[in-house]
């Protein structure tokens, strides 16, 4: 079915306001999920919703906490969330890491007891469109085999790196072949996957969706090489912000919340002028972009690209979201 964005934001709001979340906040957090949604991010918008939800209701999310910064060292800062809702303190996080950014060239914000923010890519983008490159990540509960394991010992710990530009060059990437967000995506199509996400029951590579969110032997991307990354993305976050590794998420917490997350922003017009950043931007997507085709139907496009085009589509169209998620929101 087609939705709009107000009719979007509007059934996050009723729910959240419904379960008593001050309208300012439930207003914020609406407006997140719907643009995260309108932006084609559907794995972390609207089908993610009834899992925050759940999460809100269990206590996990604490609606009216306050993150407080605990140590400042110049350019670094740490703070605590206090459980408040992710995507909101997320999104303050990056504010302030490129506050610091504009007074010491750098910022770095390391976040302890925060809660799923979400889309990843939304507090990237958010300090690309400031001009700054924006990098972040954060951990999560062990759902993912280390390279060589069967068993769940490591996060998907997203990562994101944004360049400001004309566009916006994103990257923004499980550690996970597929995160479990896009494994239902595909799921709910009816799709197999393109390439191989996990291992089925038997240790044979599987395409199939619903296999592994079942069996949780998801793959790490690039094989042991987003294993690896997943360790030390985990070390620094657990380290910078003195907050919970994936191992202490996992085996002390009863649900995914208190992750740790790390919020980078670099200033890039004092170290480039505007029309050199420009054409250097344009000389690396030129050549990328004219190499030789593999399918000559099929474009070479760059990360994040994609953004400008769904976002026109869901907003001239409407934005598809899944029967069975709708009437599942319907419900809360
Ligand atoms: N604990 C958490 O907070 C988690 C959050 N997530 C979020 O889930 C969302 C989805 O993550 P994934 O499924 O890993 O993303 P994905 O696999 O859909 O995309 C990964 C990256 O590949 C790029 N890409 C895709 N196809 C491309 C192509 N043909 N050419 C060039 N670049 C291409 C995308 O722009 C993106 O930057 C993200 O927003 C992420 O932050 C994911 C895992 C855990
Ligand atoms: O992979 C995802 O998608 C995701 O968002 C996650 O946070 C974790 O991998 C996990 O919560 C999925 O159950």
């Amino acid at each position: 079915m087609k939705v709009t964005f107000e009719q979007l934001k509007a059934a996050f709001n009723r729910v959240l306001v419904n379960r008593g979340v001050n309208p300012q906040t439930a207003d914020a957090c609406a407006e997140m999920f719907a643009r995260t949604t309108e932006s084609g991010v559907y794995s972390h918008g609207v089908n993610r919703f009834p899992r925050f939800i759940q999460q809100l209701d269990a206590g996990d999310i604490i609606p009216d906490a306050v993150p407080e910064r605990m140590l400042s060292l110049g350019a670094i800062e740490q703070w605590d969330a206090h459980r408040a809702i992710g995507n909101l303190t997320a999104q303050k996080m990056m504010d302030r890491a490129t506050e610091l950014a504009s007074d010491h060239g750098i910022g770095l914000v390391a976040l302890r007891n925060a809660n799923h923010w979400m889309r990843g890519g939304s507090y990237g983008w958010q300090a690309a469109e400031k001009g700054y490159i924006g990098i972040c990540w954060t951990n999560s509960i062990a759902v993912m085999p280390p390279w060589g394991a069967k068993e769940c010992r490591i996060g998907t710990n997203p990562l994101i790196v944004a360049i400001p530009g004309n566009p916006i060059t994103m990257v923004d990437m499980s550690m996970s072949m597929f995160s479990y967000g896009m494994l239902e995506v595909n799921r709910l199509a009816g799709r197999q996957l393109p390439v191989d996400g996990g291992f089925d029951d038997d240790g044979n590579l599987t395409k199939d969706p619903g296999t592994v969110e079942k069996n949780r032997r998801i793959l790490p991307m690039g094989y042991w090489k987003g294993s690896g990354l997943s360790i030390v993305l985990d070390m620094i976050a657990t380290l910078l912000s003195n907050g919970g590794s994936v191992a202490q998420v996992t085996e002390e917490n009863s649900d995914e919340y208190g992750v740790s997350q790390i919020f980078i922003a670099i200033e890039v017009d004092r170290l480039i002028d505007g029309k050199t950043r420009d054409e250097k931007l344009q000389r690396i997507m030129d050549y990328i972009t004219t190499a030789e085709r593999a399918d000559p139907n099929v474009a070479i496009r760059l990360p994040g690209h994609e953004f400008a085009r769904l976002l026109e589509e869901n907003r001239r169209n409407g934005i598809t979201v899944d029967d069975s998620v709708w009437e599942k929101i319907q419900a809360l």
